[in-house]
């Protein structure tokens, strides 16, 4: 037999998330999350999934991303899944900015790593905890490939009205300032799997595609492919975020320079990580906002309805954009679980065709579901996302092409959403 295994790491500025797939029959033999990296105490959750054995959580300091996958290495290995077993076929790794020249799956060599590495300034939060996993994976597995799957790959088909900002050509193209869009496996995998929904061919659906989690990004597509999304030349760009601000005047940071003497670095950092909703009430995850909502916090129900208020515009745009919207389409940690989001982005929209049912909407469940009533001429569905299975299928597709699978299967794991 060849080895059909692929382990999946999606290396985010804190955590890596990691899946071991058996490509065979498409089954998780173990999933997990490493998280709170570089603090004080990190904590790894580990779950064997193949004999349905129990959860474990450790803690402990992870000082770095080598350290973290060292401890996710340590895990599998007392499964008896360790990154030594021969049925490994390849390792798959999530990267955040691929440019304008790395937009397929890659076999990365160090022409690959250079140009990740070069991108490093247009995604600070995640290129370099990419880079990290590749390299220490390549250490522990020197004779494996090791697959890059690029979240901007997805938004490579959109037009140049779109792609490009109203500034001097010259500048844009001597700089490669321009917009490329992330989340692009998560916009990519949840447009497939909601047409199979709503029973229709992927090439004949106009679908918004609201990928809601800690970064967010809605996706205008058509018949498949990306015509606009929301993130630009970084993941800054767009919807209000957990700690990113979206959408801002760019002047905002020259008058910040300006009044209150703060440098690029100190305006980038102050946009990416003090801004969004932690910015606005001191909280970025939504489960907190809305417990904080429903005891009567101000500043909680503002971030929220500021949150909505950019959701909602941005389904206005690509409604314009597209003309003919089959399905609005919501996932990723909040997309899946925060019902008010749902209801709240969609409240007011019924002239566009828009509506969920109330029952629908926040019944329990990890399907892909549609949650509009019977009526209504525009579908809100919500469809769970799965990068690690995507990244899993086009890694395997690239390393065993003749026994890779046309079209992607395969349920998602009970826990870790994204
Ligand atoms: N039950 C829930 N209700 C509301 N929000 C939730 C729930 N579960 C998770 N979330 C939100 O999802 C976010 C994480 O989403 P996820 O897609 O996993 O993000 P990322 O991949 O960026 O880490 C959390 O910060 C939280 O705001
Ligand atoms: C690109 C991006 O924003 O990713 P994440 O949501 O994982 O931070
Ligand atoms: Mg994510």
């Amino acid at each position: 037999m060849s080895p059909s295994r692929i382990l999946v790491l999606n290396s985010g500025s804190s955590s890596v998330k990691y899946q071991l797939i058996d490509m065979a029959d498409r089954s998780r033999l173990a999933a997990g999350l490493a998280e709170r990296i570089g603090e004080e105490t990190s904590t790894v959750t580990h779950q064997p999934l193949a004999a349905g054995g129990e959860r474990r959580t450790r803690t402990g300091r992870l000082a770095d991303h080598g350290a973290a996958l060292g401890a996710v290495a340590e895990e599998l290995a007392a499964d008896g899944l360790g990154l030594d077993s021969p049925e490994l076929a390849a390792i798959g790794h999530r990267v955040v900015h691929g440019g304008l020249r790395l937009t397929e799956p890659t076999v990365v060599d160090d022409a690959v790593l250079e140009e990740i590495e070069r991108l490093v300034p247009v995604a600070p939060l995640h290129n370099p905890a990419n880079l990290t996993g590749i390299r220490t994976a390549q250490r522990l597995r020197p004779d494996l490939p090791q697959v890059a799957v690029f979240d901007t790959a997805f938004h490579s088909t959109m037009p140049e009205h779109a792609a490009r900002y109203a500034i001097d050509t010259e500048t844009a193209d001597a700089h490669r300032v321009r917009r490329y869009g992330f989340h692009g496996t998560s916009h990519a995998y949840v447009s497939r799997k909601a047409a199979e929904l709503l029973g229709k061919d992927p090439g004949e659906v106009n679908l918004i595609v609201l990928h809601l989690g800690n970064g967010a990004s809605a996706s205008a597509v058509r018949g498949g492919r990306c015509e606009d999304t929301s993130m630009g030349l970084t993941p800054l760009e767009g919807l209000v975020m957990g700690t990113r601000s979206g959408d801002i005047d760019p002047a905002v940071v020259f008058h910040l320079k300006r009044v209150a003497g703060m440098d690029a670095d100190a305006v980038d950092e102050l946009l990416n990580k003090r801004s969004g909703l932690l910015g606005l009430c001191g909280d970025n995850d939504m489960r907190e906002i809305r417990r904080r909502i429903d005891a009567g916090d101000r500043a909680a129900a503002l971030a929220f309805d500021i949150y909505i208020h950019r959701l909602k515009k941005y389904i206005g745009a690509y409604y314009a954009v597209l003309g003919r919207v089959d399905a609005v389409v919501f996932t990723a940690g909040v997309g899946e679980n925060a019902a008010p989001v749902r209801e709240a982005a969609v409240a007011g929209l019924a002239e566009l065709g828009l509506a969920v049912d109330g029952e629908l909407n926040t019944a329990a469940g990890r399907e892909a579901r549609l949650i509009s009533p019977g009526y209504a001429r525009v579908a809100v569905a919500v469809v769970p996302t799965d990068e690690e299975l995507e990244i899993a299928e086009q890694t395997y597709a690239l390393v065993a092409p003749s026994r890779a699978a046309p079209t992607p299967g395969g349920a998602a794991p009970e826990s870790f959403s994204t």
